[in-house]
C-alpha cells in the first residue's frame, strides 16, 4: 500500500494544470449506456474511480478503450448485449456506480445494481434517486442488498426532491430522457458537474432545459446517439492546487480553471488575506504574510463545497484566529480532525461544527487518511508542517486526484511517493 512522504516548508512558485473533474466524468460515463454505438470522451482524468466506473460498464457487456496510460481520451461501446447488472463487489469500491441505475432501467427496461451502502464520511442514502424513478413508473424492489428497478417503458412525471443531491438529480435527469413525455424535475442538485451531464445528454439529442437551475424540464425522446465531449476541468482539484499555494506562503497559477465555478472558495481565499487574479486561463493565489481566520459553512452550490471542507481546514488550522467551520451536507465529515491535530493543529468538533484555533506552526509525523478529501487535507497540511509527514492509505486520495504529488512536485514540494 502506498504511502505519501512530504518534507514541509517549501513555499510553492509555478503554474499547474488541472485535470478533467472526477464528478463529471463518473456520470458523464454512465451515460455512454443509453445509446448504441461508441462514445468518446477526451480530458478524463486518470483516477481509480474512473477505472472502477469503466470496470463497471465492462462488466455489463460495454466495450472500454484508453488511449495509452498517458492521454485522457476514452472510448466506450455500447454495441452488444448488455447485462445491466452493477456487482456489490465493484459498488462498494465506489457509491458513484449508483449512477448507472438511471440510464439502465430507462434503455433496457431493468437494472440491478448493489445498494452502495454508506462509508467514511456519512450513512449516503439513495431513497431520492429511488423517489424519482418510481415517479416516472418504474417498479422499485430491494432484495439481497440489491435495488432491482423495472420499466417496460418509463414515463414522464413531476419529481419534487426533498433532499438536494447531485447523483440523485444525474440518475434520475439520465432516465428521464428516455421516458414518454414530459418530466419536470424540482429542488434539483445545481453544481456544474450536474450542468455538464445535461449537456452532455443533449449532444446525443435529449431536451433537457434548466440544468444549473432548481428546476429541470424534460421531454423524453424515443432515442439517442452517441457523443464526443470533453470533460469540465476539476474545481475541486483547482480548489486544493489555490490552498496549496496559500498554505505553503507560495504564488501559483492554477490553469485550466472555470473561475466561477470556484467563487464561493475563491472568496474564502481573499477573505483569509490571499491574493487571488483571474490570468490566462486560470487563476493565480498569492499568499499573503499572515493567513486570517474565516468561518466556512459548507452547503449546496453555489454555496461553500463540502469537498472542499477538510483543504480550508488545514488552511485555517495555521491561520491568525479561531475561526468555525459548519459542515452542512455529511453528517461525518471530520475524520480528518484527529489526524490534522496529531499534526499540532488545535481543533474541536462540536457537532456539525468544528473550532479551529490557529497555531503558529505545525510539525510532521505519521497520519492516515481516512477519505479522499481527508488524504488531500494532511497533505496540505503536511506541505506547511516542519519536518516529515508520512501520509498512509493513499488509495484515497488515488480515487480523486490525478498524480497530485507529481503535480506539487512540479511546484517544488518536497513530496514523493512510496511503498509503505
Ligand atoms: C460522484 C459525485 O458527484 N459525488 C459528489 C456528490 O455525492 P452524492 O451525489 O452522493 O451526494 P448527494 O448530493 O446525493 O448528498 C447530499 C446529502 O443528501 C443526502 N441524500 C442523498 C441522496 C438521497 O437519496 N438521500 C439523501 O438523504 C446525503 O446523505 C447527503 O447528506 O455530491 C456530494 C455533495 O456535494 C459531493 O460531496 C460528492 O463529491
Ligand atoms: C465525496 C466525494 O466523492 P464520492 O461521492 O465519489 O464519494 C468527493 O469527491 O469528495
Amino acid at each position: 500500500m502506498d504511502k505519501i512522504v512530504i518534507k514541509g516548508g517549501q513555499a510553492l512558485h509555478g503554474e499547474v494544470q488541472v485535470s478533467g473533474a472526477k464528478n463529471a466524468a463518473l456520470p458523464i460515463l454512465a451515460s455512454a449506456l443509453l445509446a448504441d454505438g461508441t462514445s468518446t470522451y477526451r480530458n478524463v482524468p486518470d483516477l481509480a474511480d474512473v477505472a472502477t466506473m469503466l470496470k463497471v460498464l465492462r462488466t455489463m457487456g460495454c466495450d472500454t478503450e484508453r488511449d495509452g496510460d498517458t492521454t485522457d481520451v476514452c472510448r466506450i461501446g455500447v454495441n452488444g448485449h448488455i447485462t445491466p447488472e452493477a456487482p456489490y463487489d465493484l459498488v462498494k469500491t465506489m457509491r458513484a456506480s449508483v449512477v448507472v441505475l438511471g440510464p439502465l432501467v430507462a434503455r433496457f427496461g431493468r437494472a440491478r445494481v448493489s445498494m452502495p451502502g454508506g462509508c467514511a464520511i456519512g450513512a449516503r442514502p439513495i431513497d431520492q434517486h429511488l423517489k424519482g424513478l418510481k415517479a416516472l413508473g418504474a417498479e422499485i424492489h430491494l432484495t439481497e442488498g440489491y435495488v432491482e428497478a423495472t420499466a417496460k417503458q418509463l414515463k414522464g412525471g413531476t419529481v419534487n426532491f426533498d433532499v438536494i443531491t447531485v447523483t440523485g438529480t444525474e440518475n434520475v435527469m439520465m432516465a428521464a430522457v428516455l421516458a414518454k413525455g414530459r418530466t419536470v424535475m424540482e429542488n434539483c442538485a445545481r453544481e456544474p458537474e450536474v450542468e455538464e451531464l445535461a449537456k452532455v445528454l443533449n449532444k446525443m439529442g435529449a431536451r433537457i432545459e434548466g440544468a444549473g437551475t432548481s428546476i429541470i424540464t424534460i421531454e423524453g425522446v424515443d432515442g439517442l446517439k452517441p457523443v464526443e465531449h470533453a470533460i469540465l476541468p476539476d474545481r475541486i482539484e483547482a480548489g486544493t492546487l489555490l490552498v496549496a499555494a496559500a498554505i505553503s506562503g507560495g504564488n501559483v497559477l492554477v490553469k485550466r480553471v472555470v473561475p466561477e465555478h470556484l467563487d464561493a472558495v475563491v472568496e474564502k481565499l481573499r477573505e483569509t488575506g490571499c491574493t487571488i487574479t483571474a490570468e490566462a486561463g486560470g487563476l493565480r493565489c498569492q499568499a499573503p504574510q499572515r493567513l486570517e481566520a474565516v468561518n466556512i459553512t459548507t452547503t449546496e452550490y453555489p454555496g461553500f463545497p463540502t469537498d472542499m471542507q477538510a483543504q480550508l481546514m488545514a488552511l485555517m488550522s495555521v491561520s491568525q484566529g479561531t475561526s468555525v467551520i459548519s459542515e452542512n451536507i455529511f453528517e461525518n465529515r471530520f475524520m480528518h480532525v484527529p489526524e490534522l491535530d496529531r499534526l499540532g493543529a488545535d481543533i474541536s468538533i462540536q457537532g456539525h461544527t468544528a473550532v479551529v484555533k490557529g497555531v503558529k506552526g505545525l510539525s510532521g509525523a505519521p497520519v492516515m487518511a481516512t477519505d479522499l478529501r481527508a488524504s488531500a487535507s494532511l497533505i496540505l497540511a503536511g506541505l506547511r508542517a516542519e519536518g516529515r509527514t508520512d501520509v498512509s492509505r493513499v488509495y484515497h486520495l488515488d480515487r480523486g486526484y490525478e498524480r497530485l504529488e507529481s503535480k506539487l512536485r512540479g511546484l517544488g514540494a518536497d513530496i514523493r511517493r512510496e511503498k509503505a
